[in-house]
């Protein structure tokens, strides 16, 4: 009997299915896993933006991973919206037991802005999260909160990675997908562990049915991470991924449509 890959999510709810857990699943799904979550925070959410937020109480989140980890296992676990600095601190605990690779997305602020981690957290993010990852996925944004480089040409990715490193995770995957065209060669992400680096590069697609990019991506590494590929292969297959979910974003609701997390299935682009 075949037995897929068990990728888990730490992560928010996105009601509107484009961010978050709901991202999460659907891509470890189509990258052939069995996707598991412990749910954060659940947000009202939907093309327009964040309506209202609510955190789970760290007992919640604590009991989830328990009861995922202690019978099911796992063989990577990525990480997204933590929303409080109890929360970024229980999960940190909770990681630093666990064997598998973790991918550690510090999301901070959604698309539209909206704020998904208190500014009270980054503490614990920087002193105690990111120490946990085998891989920390910032965007740029992120990395200005985290550690104060802005990032305003390709080459200042290197600054960044190096200040994110200081903070423990083995590998930073700078997401330079916010870097305004004329800046970067189509959409370019860093990967370094201080020693190798790879340039990430992909079209720039400016659909703006972008709602959900840094989460996919970051599943999609985790996902390739517990079939037992590096971390320069699995980065390198997530961002192609993430490269054809954008491509193939479509229209819903009013204002930012999501990526198609099963675009390969579907066939497009
Ligand atoms: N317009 C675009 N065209 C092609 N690739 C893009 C574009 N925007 C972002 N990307 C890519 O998508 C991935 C996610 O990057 P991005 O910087 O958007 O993350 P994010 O801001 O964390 O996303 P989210 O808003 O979902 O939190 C990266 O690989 C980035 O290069
Ligand atoms: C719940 C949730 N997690 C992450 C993101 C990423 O922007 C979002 N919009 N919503």
């Amino acid at each position: 009997m075949h037995t897929p890959p068990r990728v888990l999510t730490v992560a928010g709810s996105d009601s509107g299915g484009g961010a978050g857990i709901q991202a999460d699943l659907k891509t470890m799904l189509a990258l052939g896993t069995h996707g598991m979550s412990v749910v954060t925070a659940v947000t009202a959410q939907n093309s327009l933006g964040v309506q209202g937020a609510w955190e789970l109480p760290a007992e919640a989140v604590r009991a989830q991973f328990r009861s995922v980890v202690d019978d099911i296992g796992v063989d990577a676990v990525k990480t997204g919206m933590l929303s409080s600095a109890v929360l970024v601190e229980t999960v940190a605990e909770l990681l630093a037991g666990v064997r598998a690779p973790v991918v550690v997305d510090p999301v901070g602020v959604s698309k539209h802005g909206d704020a998904l981690l208190a500014p009270t957290a980054l503490d614990a993010v920087r002193g105690a999260l990111l120490a946990t990852a085998t891989v920390a996925t910032p965007n740029l944004d992120e990395v200005a909160q985290l550690t104060g480089v802005r990032v305003e040409e390709e080459a200042d990715m290197r600054r960044a990675a190096a200040a994110i490193l200081e903070f423990g995770p083995r590998w930073a995957l700078i997401k330079g997908g916010h870097l305004a065209a004329g800046h970067a060669e189509g959409a370019v992400d860093l990967l370094t562990d201080g020693t190798e680096e790879h340039w990430l590069r992909g079209p720039r697609h400016d659909n703006r049915h972008t709602h959900g990019t840094g989460c996919t991506l970051a599943s999609a590494l985790a996902a390739r991470l517990a079939k037992g590929d590096t971390v320069p292969q699995a980065a390198a297959a997530a961002k192609e991924y993430v490269t054809g979910a954008l491509a193939a974003g479509f229209r819903l609701g009013a204002g930012i449509g999501p990526v198609d997390h099963g675009w390969r299935r579907r066939g497009t682009p």
